[in-house]
């Protein structure tokens, strides 16, 4: 039985995680532009809003937006290359989308990471198992805006009254609330439990088995 009929999931620090190629594709960039590198830690901060707002936090203040914009394309053109390297799905993801797929549930993807970096790691690492993956794209806004989710919910033919969406971050709760579903925070990701709480988090998860053992009983 499904708790839901549809799961929408953020991408970056919800199914996968991407820290460690997103860190090195950025340092690549910054250091090929003659800026300092940044900690882990400092990009798991920087990330959530897209690629162009990772990189504009992630270079010194006062840089130009030529050289921001070039430091981007870098960057971009880097992670096509390299996105795949250390990224793995967080222990027990893919036998919770493997239950849901089973069950029946309708599965999308949501992302504010580029489109064609969201479609190719989500068919690397969970096949067919997703019916739809969309990422930050010309025309439509990102998250939080609630754009990428509607678009999401017509491709899945969803009913949003049977629709659940699953992220890691306050972006994503935002996201939720402007789309007018219900959220599902999880704390395995990129925030932390007691960030998520104090941004609005009305049910934080700690593991894929917890979340699975709610959505698919
Ligand atoms: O590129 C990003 O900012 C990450 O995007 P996501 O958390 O929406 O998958």
């Amino acid at each position: 039985m499904l708790l839901y009929d549809s799961v929408l999931f953020d991408l970056d620090g919800t199914l996968l995680d991407t820290l460690q190629d997103l860190a090195e594709s950025t340092n690549y960039a910054l250091v090929s532009s003659g800026f300092p590198a940044r900690s882990l830690e400092e990009i798991r901060a920087f990330v959530g809003n897209g690629v162009a707002r990772l990189i504009h936090l992630a270079v010194p203040d006062g840089t130009s937006e030529f050289c921001e914009e070039r430091c981007l394309a870098l960057f971009r053109h880097y992670y096509l290359d390299h996105m795949s390297c250390k990224t793995e799905p967080y222990p027990g993801i893919r036998e919770l989308l493997t239950a849901l797929q089973q069950s029946g549930c309708r599965i999308g993807v949501v992302s504010n990471k580029f489109d064609g970096a969201v479609k190719g790691l989500c068919r690397q690492y969970f096949g067919d198992i997703l019916s739809v993956a969309i990422g930050e794209q010309a025309g439509i806004r990102k998250k939080p805006a609630p754009d990428l989710v509607e678009c999401c919910l017509q491709c899945l033919d969803a009913d949003p009254g049977r629709t659940v969406y699953v992220g890691d971050s306050d972006v994503d709760i935002q996201t939720a609330k402007n789309a007018g579903l219900p959220c599902i925070s999880v704390s395995w990701g990129f925030r932390s439990r007691d960030f998520l709480i104090e941004h609005g988090a009305s049910v934080v998860i700690p593991s894929p088995l917890e979340l699975q053992k709610l959505l698919v009983y």
